[in-house]
């Protein structure tokens, strides 16, 4: 499949945007996230905290909410910023959000260079587990 064009500038910028609205008094570690949707759509999201810690929603749990309030669709690329605008991967569960949504060839910034959905959550499990047990006579638990 050939390489979608992405405009890294533009998915950069709409992180670094969102990573302005991140509330992180805690961490005070403000995070942005900006995506490319498959039909050309940028969505992003920022990290909100809360006082019982555990409860924060990662800056990617805002952009998987923006995604389908502005319509759905698949991720085709995504950026992740920290607040000196640096490239930041996300974290475990993070990547496991991004993977239901992501479209063929899906492309992440990292901070070694742009790689595939495959690269960053090798041997994932995703939404097809659910569709191979569809047929609930086919469980065995
Ligand atoms: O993938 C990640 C990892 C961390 N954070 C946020 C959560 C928390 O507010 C702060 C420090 O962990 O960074 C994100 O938004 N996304
Ligand atoms: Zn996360």
């Amino acid at each position: 499949m050939a390489e979608r064009y992405v405009d890294w500038k533009a998915l950069e910028t709409a992180a670094l945007a969102a990573m302005e609205r991140a509330y992180a008094p805690y961490s005070k570690f403000p995070v942005g996230a900006a995506a490319l949707t498959e039909d050309g759509r940028i969505i992003s999201g920022c990290n909100v905290e809360n006082a019982s810690y555990g409860l924060t929603l990662c800056a990617e749990c805002a952009l998987v909410g923006q995604l389908h309030m502005s319509g759905g669709g698949r991720l085709a690329a995504f950026y992740c910023v920290d607040s000196t605008g640096k490239v930041l991967m996300p974290c475990g569960r993070c990547r496991q959000l991004l993977y239901e949504f992501r479209a063929p060839g899906m492309q992440l910034m990292t901070t070694q260079g742009i790689k595939s959905m495959d690269q960053v959550l090798p041997d994932a499990f995703g939404p097809e587990i659910w569709r191979n047990l569809d047929d609930t006579s086919k469980r065995t638990v």
